[in-house]
């Protein structure tokens, strides 16, 4: 639990202390089923080299540093070690000089959807399946007083206590992130901002997902729900056989009038569709940081409007709407 006390400290200061009363055991829980790597991973990010720098930049690459402030042997050390928490899935990062090209250009989406979202400034904001913590940063960015990730991934809290160790202090009080699902969310009311990506399409139960995020927000809040949708009306769901792009565990792609509906059936106000793309090879591919499958081989060879089950290639929409 060490791994956290500075964490649960926070929590404790912050407007969501409530959490306090049910996260502790989650998080022992976790303990007792953590992933078979997870010890070479801890033992990867115990031994970073001790650097730190004020020179921050949290912008479409979160980077921390420069070459001058590393040597050439930390640098290789850094490599050597970060290479130990490979994938990385959600960046891009750069740390001393050096770049972690990561799977997805997560900068891409944040683009999409950081001039249609409701100001962070001085606000408490929860970003529910956050991946390795990238847009934990563009959200501190963007002026968010205190970000708190959740994601049941274990190597993405690895890798997300890499990238904090390097952040000044002063940042580093204002980003925590706890290894637990959604679903393990008790009804909070404390946060101004709610975002779930790239999660909705994971869950068996995307209606109950949806009134879970909305019991987290305060009133007046802001969910920010980006997910896969396909073509059609507000009657139209795809429930995809075993895979979806390669995918296992996705069950309800709604089209984007669908997801409206029933955030509206949910007492959503103010419901904003504020973009809808199709996601490129340029934004997810295979890179030195993560070698195994991408996009362009989830796709059909010869038509990559498809995916190679024959489903309408991934579309992603952003839809805002106040609790
Ligand atoms: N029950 C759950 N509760 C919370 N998170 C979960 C759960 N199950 C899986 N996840 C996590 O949800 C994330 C989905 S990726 C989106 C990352 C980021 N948000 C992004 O938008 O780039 C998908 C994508 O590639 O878009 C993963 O990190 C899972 O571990």
């Amino acid at each position: 639990m060490k791994e956290f006390s500075d964490s649960l400290a926070a929590l404790i200061a912050s407007p969501h202390q409530q959490w306090i009363t049910t996260l502790p055991q989650q998080l022992q829980q976790l303990y007792q089923q953590r992933h078979p790597d997870s010890k070479k991973w801890l033992r990867a990010v115990a031994q970073l080299p001790d650097l730190s720098s004020e020179d921050v930049a949290l912008a479409d690459t979160v980077r921390i540093g420069n070459e001058q402030q590393a040597t050439d042997a930390q640098r290789a050390q850094l490599k050597g070690l970060l290479s130990q928490l490979i994938p990385w899935r959600k960046g891009p990062y750069n740390l001393f000089g050096l770049t972690i090209d990561t799977e997805w250009r997560s900068d891409l989406k944040w683009q999409r959807l950081v001039n249609g979202i409701t100001s962070l400034q001085g606000k408490q904001v929860l970003d529910v399946g956050c991946g390795s913590g990238y847009h934990l940063w563009r959200m501190l960015e963007a002026g968010a007083e205190q970000v708190w990730g959740i994601d049941p991934g274990d190597l993405f809290l690895q890798q997300f206590r890499a990238i904090k160790g390097f952040m000044p202090k002063a940042l580093q009080q204002r980003a925590h992130f706890f290894p637990v699902g959604v679903e393990t969310l008790p009804p909070l009311a404390s946060f101004d901002s709610v975002f779930c990506m790239g999660v909705l399409y994971h869950r068996r139960s995307p209606i109950d997902c949806l009134e879970q995020l909305k019991s987290v927000l305060k009133p007046s809040g802001e969910l920010v729900l980006e997910t896969l949708v396909v073509t059609g009306d507000k009657n139209t769901v795809l429930v995809p056989g075993e895979r979806y792009a390669q995918m296992r565990n996705v069950w309800f792609l709604p089209s984007t009038a669908a997801l409206c509906h029933w955030l509206s059936r949910l007492g959503f106000k103010d419901i904003k569709v504020i973009d809808e793309s199709q996601t490129t090879i340029e934004e997810q591919r295979a890179t030195e940081w993560m070698t195994g499958e991408s996009l362009a081989d989830f796709l059909d060879p010869n038509d990559h409007n498809l995916t190679i089950e024959g489903y309408q290639a991934p579309i992603r929409a952003v839809v805002t709407a106040k609790k």
